[in-house]
């Protein structure tokens, strides 16, 4: 059991949502400290400042954080004139991949900015009455500069001989496929102020969901799950192939990667343990029977959205938590493929791979996987940059290296100046 970390016990938080004009880009609006982001295709939140928080670690962390928000938004007094998922009380989340790490947060910020469907508000969150601030664009961010890159504990030669090693586990034992990740370590010249990478990620990847939390920062393109009045959604992605540049060849290469048995059966994997997680939760359960291929540009993989509806009132931290790790970021099955990586990955993974996202006093939310994502360490300085691949029974070596570096491209160039 681990001893939750709670902010001092304060009064019933008091929080007011109201429409406002549309306030521009959202990204625009955060102060340099203390800012939260969840922004896809210029919808999302943003938020600033700590009304209240909460530390967790251990096993029991989602059960821990669901009872803190449980209670705190019981509490709560809420008056919200939007009404919509994301309006009134809300708070940003960050979990770790694994059990035993420190890490995971929900934090509640003072001020949220939603928008969603041409629809704005503001949400101010205290222990009194507030008046929202002015919604203007705050000074744009310092760009990074100087960043070297070099390889984590593991190099890349290194890091074949584990995929290797997983193979021939995979091979040899009851596995089907474990996911192995590395790290980059990125040396910046001056502390990241890292509204500049948001904005990178944010303009170059709008399909995807990004985020900060406490640190931790990326453009993922995977929704672990969303709840959205009682409709739950899951983008399972597995299956990947690298895009070369060439349109045209990319998309001869969508259509390989559409027939691999390979990819198809890495793919299988995820989608059951997605269906198989969401199953008791859900009725009117829709599995599509084959996956589409989504298009980003460093890479193409197959995804699939599983959809249901909500039939025990389970909120959407219960089920990331339910749906945590799923195959896609750890492998089938779970526990075995869990204990392999624990055995032979040698990464920290911290809070890449786990749940990212946000959640409401309804108890809707999304939580995204945390992946193409990076974690800023506590000089400001250093940031470690992370990815990972499915490994199966057929995996090359060399590929996984070529992948896990094009699924390091987003943020890597989100932290290197533009060419002029
Ligand atoms: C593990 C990562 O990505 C996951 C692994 C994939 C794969 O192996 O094909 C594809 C998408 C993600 O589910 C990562 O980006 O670090």
């Amino acid at each position: 059991m681990s001893h939750p970390a709670v902010a001092p016990r304060i009064g019933p938080l008091v929080v007011r949502s109201a429409p406002v004009d549309d306030p521009g880009e959202l990204l625009a609006l955060l102060p340099p400290d203390d800012a939260f982001a969840w922004v896809h295709g210029g919808d999302g939140l943003v938020g600033w400042g700590r009304a209240t928080e909460l530390h967790t670690a251990g096993a029991d962390r989602f059960a821990e954080a669901s009872a803190w928000w449980r209670e705190l938004s019981s509490r709560a007094v809420i008056r919200d004139e939007v009404d919509t998922p994301g309006s009134g009380l809300v708070a940003f989340g960050s979990f770790t991949f694994a059990d035993d790490a420190d890490g995971s947060v929900l934090v509640v910020p003072e001020v949220v900015v939603g928008r969603r469907d041409g629809v704005s508000w503001v949400t101010v969150i205290g222990t009194g009455i507030t008046a929202p601030p002015p919604l203007v664009p705050a000074a744009p961010p310092q760009v990074p500069t100087g960043a070297t890159f070099a390889d984590g504990p593991v190099d890349g030669d290194t890091w074949q001989s584990l995929v290797a090693e997983a193979v021939q586990r995979i091979q040899a034992d009851d596995l089907d496929k474990v996911v192995l990740a590395r790290d980059l370590v990125a040396t910046l010249d001056a502390p990241l102020d890292v509204r500049a990478p948001l904005a990178r990620l944010a303009g170059g990847y709008p399909s995807c969901w990004t985020f900060h939390v406490d640190g931790f920062f990326g453009s993922t393109p995977e929704m672990l799950v969303r709840l959205e009045r009682g409709l739950v959604t899951s983008r399972v992605l597995a299956g990947t192939i690298r895009r070369t540049g060439d349109d045209t060849h990319d998309l001869a290469l969508a259509g390989s990667l559409a027939r691999s048995s390979k990819d198809l059966e890495e793919h299988e994997y995820a989608v059951r343990s997605v269906a198989d997680a969401l199953a008791p939760h859900c009725t009117n359960m829709f599995v599509p029977e084959t996956p589409f291929v989504l298009h980003l540009p460093n890479v193409m993989h197959l995804a699939t959205d599983v959809t249901g509806v909500m039939k025990d009132g389970a909120s959407a931290l219960t089920l990331a938590a339910s749906l945590h790790p799923s195959a896609a970021v750890g492998g089938t099955p779970t526990r075995e493929a869990v204990r392999l990586i624990g055995e032979i990955e040698r990464l920290d993974r911290g809070r890449y791979a786990g749940p990212v996202g946000w959640i409401d006093a309804r108890g809707d939310g999304e939580w995204g996987i945390g992946l193409r994502s990076a974690q800023v360490e506590d000089d400001g300085r250093t940031v470690r940059l992370f990815a990972g691949c499915g490994i199966v029974a057929d995996s090359v070596p060399a590929d996984e290296l070529a992948e896990s570096t094009a699924k390091l491209i987003p943020v890597r160039e989100a932290l290197t100046p533009r060419e002029m």
